[in-house]
């Protein structure tokens, strides 16, 4: 399978609380992995762990503090605002929470022919029409039951479909989809789950999918890199990882599955505990505190990845 993005040593550096008083916390410390073109690759973790920073940076909302991003080859987190659009239409977004994804106040519909006539994919509204229609029927939506309507008419599993084709429109070769069913109802959470494993299978989509629930992880499959403050611990092929795990921070999350706090939004002002603020000013492996296993040099040093059977395993156990 050939590369379509790779992130290589991304490292996100926030200021948290006052100039003088505050702390630095390294969100994210160099995470590095690559998605292939037709391949969902998930990046899982409990809240916190730093998945959305990376979303953020890869969809150019955040700048890195260091490392680089490339997208076929090209360097994409220095890029400046006009060719950043211009990237829009190769990697598309998905986010949580399809009701603050349109406004409110505005015809769902509109959204649809405003981003055709932006990247100048139609050349009138009868072809803009034609492309809208046979996109919303790849996520189950007729056009008839689409038109016309504002945010609300519509249910959170519908709206979710139908932000799921706005991201199609201008046929990307890579979603980025942030935590894209945890809002919608439990009974219809898997036929969306179903519907992003057919637009890999089906037009070879590339899917970075950003989770904290690990059974809809386990049904897409691909890769999976399992972060923990801001740090990959574990990524390999998802069926191993989930079926198999090596680190002791895996082995935990398999255990014992955490909720995310859906009143979280992107923007919503950051307090860290005092667990996590230990954590993550650890020199050593940021789950020393934590780990049945730690042993001396995983409180001294932080650990480099170890290949095991073919999954990269950062953790002195498989020295
Ligand atoms: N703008 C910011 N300023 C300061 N700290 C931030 C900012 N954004 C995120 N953080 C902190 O960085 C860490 C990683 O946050 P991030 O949102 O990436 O985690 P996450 O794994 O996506 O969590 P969730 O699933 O809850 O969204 C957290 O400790 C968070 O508090």
């Amino acid at each position: 399978m050939s590369e379509l993005l790779n992130v290589s040593n991304l490292t996100k550096v926030y200021r948290i609380g006052s100039l003088i008083g505050g702390i630095k916390l390294t969100a994210v410390e160099n995470a590095s992995f690559d998605v292939n073109k037709g391949e969902v690759f998930t990046l899982a973790g409990e809240s916190g762990c730093g998945k959305t920073t990376v979303a953020k940076i890869i969809l150019g909302f955040e700048e890195p503090t260091s490392g680089e991003i490339h997208y076929l080859g090209n360097r994409i987190d220095v890029l400046k605002d006009k060719e950043r659009k211009k990237l829009f239409k190769h990697i598309q977004a998905v986010f949580q929470n399809p009701f603050t994804t349109f406004n409110p106040l505005r015809k769902v519909d509109s959204y649809f022919y405003e981003l055709l006539r932006n990247f100048g994919i139609a050349q009138d509204l009868s072809e803009m029409k034609r492309i809208i229609s046979e996109t919303l029927e790849v996520v189950g939506i007729s056009y008839n039951e689409f038109v016309d309507k504002y945010p609300n008419e519509f249910s959170g599993g519908q709206l979710q479909r139908i932000s799921i084709a706005r991201s199609l429109l201008t046929r990307p070769e890579l979603l980025v989809a942030d935590e894209p069913v945890s809002m919608v109802d439990a009974s219809l959470r898997m036929s969306i789950v179903n519907l992003f494993g057919e637009l890999v299978e089906k037009f070879g989509i590339s899917i970075l999918y950003i989770t904290h629930d690990l059974m809809t992880a386990y049904y897409l499959g691909g890769k999976i890199a399992i972060m923990f403050r801001g740090n990959i611990l574990e990524m390999g092929s998802t069926k191993q990882v989930l079926t198999e795990p090596k680190h002791p921070y895996t082995k935990l999350l398999i255990e014992s599955i955490p909720q995310p706090n859906p009143r979280k939004a992107w923007n919503s002002r950051i307090k860290l505990s005092d667990l996590e603020e230990v954590e993550y000013k650890a020199s050593g492996c940021k789950f020393a505190g934590r780990c049945p296993f730690v042993m001396d040099i995983c409180k001294k040093e932080k650990p480099p990845y170890f290949e095991v059977e073919g999954t990269l395993v950062k953790c002195f156990l498989y020295k």
